[in-house]
This record gives structure tokens, sequence and C-alpha cells, in this order.
């Protein structure tokens, strides 16, 4: 990836059926499991087993239980010191609920990215000088908050077409950790709503965090690889993965220095 691009799916991110709103893919959702559990519940085979299955909460990225879309935001933005903005809730939320939900503020498709409206090459001097600031910082804002679109979202396919990046109001605040306490996901391709979810229970004035470079970063992959993948967005994660594993290097470290020493 040339750009800093956060990736639902691509990342290994949740997708919702293509529906154009956020309650009709609730709605789509809720029928879709509803008829499955009707067909498994008229079946003879149906087990003990199975209809325990039916009952367990939703699997990560098959989320949307509680809240309506609109209604039940718990979220502000603060600053944070050393890395500028972040999300926090504003109230104790449960394990898949629905944090927000949000349209982009801007959508650049995949290889025609227009940065405003000027035509640079027609531009002199201090025009020319604003119309570059203008680009870099615009450059700059969506280099670190785009999120990859996708066009085939039906069925969570995480290798789908990228078609552009989208760059998101409320979302584009939530700092990166790689033991993510949320997670964001697509409600409809074709709308472009994001959505995001708490992965976990929630404290009042815990600050939401989001992986940028996939759900299972910190399982997935190594220290050096989680910093290689941050890179292009200019900090170093202190996330508590990255805390334990730091100080695991520091004690192989301090361990084979003191067996070269014997
Ligand atoms: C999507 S924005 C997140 C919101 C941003 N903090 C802000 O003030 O708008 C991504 C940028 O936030 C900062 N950032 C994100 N996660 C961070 C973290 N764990 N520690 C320090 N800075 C972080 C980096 O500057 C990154 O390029």
């Amino acid at each position: 990836m040339d750009t800093p691009s956060i990736q639902p799916g691509v990342d290994g991110a949740s997708h919702e059926a293509k529906t154009p709103t956020a309650s009709g893919a609730a709605t789509n959702f809720l029928a879709k499991k509803l008829s499955a559990g009707l067909s498994r519940s008229n079946s003879a085979s149906s087990t003990a087993s199975q209809r325990a299955r039916r009952q367990q909460p939703p699997r990560p990225g098959h989320v949307i239980r509680d809240g309506q879309i609109g209604s039940f935001n718990p979220v502000e933005e603060r600053d944070v010191p050393g890395a500028g903005r972040g999300l926090f809730a504003t109230a104790a939320v449960a394990r898949h609920t629905l944090l927000f939900a949000e349209e982009p503020l801007l959508f650049a498709p995949k290889g025609g990215a227009r940065i405003g409206n000027h035509k640079v090459k027609h531009l002199t001097g201090a025009a020319l000088d604003a119309a570059v600031a203008d680009a870099v910082l615009a450059l700059a804002v969506y280099g670190t908050n785009n999120v990859a679109t996708l066009a085939d979202d039906d069925g969570g396919d995480p290798d789908g077409e990228v078609t552009g990046g989208a760059v998101y109001p409320v979302f584009s605040r939530i700092n990166h950790a790689c033991d993510a306490n949320a997670a964001f996901f697509y409600l409809g391709v074709r709308s472009q709503r994001l959505g995001v979810r708490a992965l976990r229970d929630l404290a009042a004035g815990e600050q939401i965090f989001v992986s940028y470079i996939g759900e299972t970063a910190a399982q997935d992959m190594t220290l050096e690889e989680r910093r290689e993948s941050l890179n292009s967005w200019g900090f170093e994660c202190h996330c508590g993965a990255c805390v334990r594993d730091m100080a695991k290097k520091a004690k192989e470290v301090e361990k084979a220095a003191e067996q070269a020493g014997k």
C-alpha cells in the first residue's frame, strides 16, 4: 500500500449485506438469521448444540443488536496527549454494540482522485503556493484518514476489489491500537455507510481504538511487522500488545547479553 489505508474487509473486518440503510441492513441480517434458524428448527435433525449455537451472540462482524442508527451514539471527541484528538465512549456499552454509523465526507474513486477544484497548471505565484499548500494538507489528511471502499461487500470477501478511498468525519478521529476494542465495517457499499462496533464491553470514558492494520493484528503479526505496517501513519504504537511484546523483546535481549557475557 502506498498510502496508509484503513481497509475494512481487506484487513479482515466484516461486511454487511448490500442494503441502502443501516436499519435495512439490520432487518436484512435478522431476516436471514431468522429464516436460517426457522429452517433449522423445522428440521428433525435440530440438536441441542445447534439450538445453543443459535442463541450465542453474533460473531464479530455480524452485529447490530442494540440501538438504531442515529439514535444511540455514545461517543465524543477529546484531546489525547501525544495523539491529537481521539474518540471516547460517553457511556458504558456492551460488546457488539453499534457505536455509530456515518456517511463519508468525501470519496475518491480509485485512479481518479481529485484534490479540491484547483487547476494547478493555470496558477502562478501566491495562488500556486496556496493551491499546493491546500493540496499537501488535503493529501496528508486523506493519506492518514482514508478507508478503502470495496466493490463487493456481500459475503465479507476480504479480497474484494477496492473501488477507492473515503474519509469519514467521526471515524477519522479514532486512534489505532493493535489490540483494538472496536472494529469497523460497511453497512452497505452503495451508501458507503461505515459502522463502528464495540469488540468488548467498554467503560464510560474509555478511549475507542480500531486497528488500522487488521482486527487480528496483535495475534497474527509480530511487533516488527506491526511497526512496519504502521510506519506511514507517523507514530509508534504503545498499545497493550505492543508494550507486552516490547517487554518480552527487552528480556530476550537481556538474556542473550547475559549468555554472551558468560
Ligand atoms: C485516523 S487519524 C486518528 C485521529 C487523530 N489522532 C486526530 O487527531 O485527528 C490517524 C492519525 O492519528 C495519530 N494516531 C493514531 N493512533 C495513534 C496512536 N496509537 N498513538 C499516537 N498517535 C496516533 C497519527 O498521527 C495518525 O496518523
